[in-house]
């Protein structure tokens, strides 16, 4: 299947500026901010990928590459086979971004809006899509209402329809439901979804990672500017396991050092409360019969499925990620 977005090897170093008081001495630029570092990914057409990492790991940086709206300091990327820089205008064209933040011109409805944004793009008498955004979006009672007079939610809810004029065939989403509500995310997923049956490809950034868990077939981690892990979900799912175990320790807590093994199943320690990893559930017994072996009293006990939170946790603190961070 051909790509959808190849990036390669692109690393983005945002310049410090030179202080007053340092230019008045004839100083020169410190070094600047490495936001990205030698990031390679392809994402193929129809695919739901997704773009995680703690805050500042460079997610917009590598997303306003993308869009064409930021320059690489190295690195190649192209959307749709269209280089973003020498083919700006077929790469924009194969891309509908929904940014993070909240902009919008306050002097037009929301139809007005989505109709100055289709005449961006050339496209006349584009109401029959218009009406079908808004409906899917739940903003067809809104059509003639000004954006000034929209609450942030409905706001979020035209920016996506804003990226979606154009019927892009790469829609990419940077943290779309940040502070929105449950109503919004449903009506959003199921849109998306139903785009991206349809053969849209959908790039996502989200710090919910239950979304992603449930939305993306393939994830790549970045932590400061650099990829940490890029697998399929069910891949990053399988490496931390099938199942947690969450003990409330007694008053003389975790018999650390008691026994190495069962130090190592460790993978969450807070207060009394310990989470240990299990391969598979049949394992509880003998483990909770090694814990009381080690000295340990338990006084409650609680079986759960390990999440994506797990693995994005596992490796941006545990070994798994160091040891990927080595070999970058
Ligand atoms: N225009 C800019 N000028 C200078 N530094 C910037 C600029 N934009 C981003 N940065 C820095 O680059 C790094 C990566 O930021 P970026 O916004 O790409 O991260 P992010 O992963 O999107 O974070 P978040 O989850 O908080 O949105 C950060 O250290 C940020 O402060």
């Amino acid at each position: 299947m051909s790509s959808a977005v190849r990036i390669e090897h692109v690393s983005k170093v945002y310049p410090r500026p030179v202080s007053l008081w340092r230019r008045v001495a004839g100083g020169q630029a410190e070094d600047g901010l490495q936001a990205l570092n030698d990031v390679s990914l392809e994402i193929a057409q129809g695919e739901f990928f997704g773009l995680l990492g703690p805050n500042g790991a460079g997610k917009t940086s590598l997303i306003a590459i993308l869009a064409g709206l930021s320059k690489a300091t190295a690195g190649r990327v192209s959307v749709c086979g269209y280089d973003v820089q020498a083919q700006f205008r077929e790469a924009r064209r194969s891309l509908g971004v929904v940014p993070q933040e909240l902009v919008f011109d306050p002097f037009f409805t929301v139809r007005e809006t989505l109709r100055l944004q289709s005449g961006y793009f050339g496209l006349r008498n584009n109401d029959g899509w218009i009406d079908e955004i808004l409906e899917n979006l739940g903003l067809a009672s809104k059509a003639d209402d000004n954006m000034r007079a929209l609450s942030g939610g409905m706001k979020r809810r035209v920016l996506v329809a804003q990226a979606l004029v154009h019927r892009p065939p790469v829609i990419v989403l940077d943290e779309p439901t940040a502070g929105v509500d449950v109503d919004l995310r449903r009506t959003l997923w199921q849109f998306i979804s139903r785009l991206n049956r349809m053969g849209h490809t959908i790039l996502l950034t989200t710090h919910y990672l239950e979304e992603a868990e449930e939305l993306c077939h393939r994830i790549a981690m970045l932590k400061s500017g650099r990829i940490v892990a890029l697998d399929t979900t069910r891949a990053l799912l399988a490496k931390v396991g099938g199942t947690r175990l969450v003990l409330e320790m007694g008053a003389s807590g975790w018999p650390e050092g008691r026994s190495r093994l069962l130090d190592e199943r460790v993978v969450q320690r807070q207060g009394r409360r310990v989470v240990l990893r299990m391969d598979a559930s049949t394992e509880i017994e003998a483990l909770l019969a090694q814990v009381r072996g080690a000295g340990g009293t338990i006084e409650a006990v609680e079986v759960l499925r390990a999440d994506l939170e797990d693995a994005f946790l596992d490796i941006m603190h545990g070994t798994a990620g160091s040891s990927l961070e080595q070999a970058a």
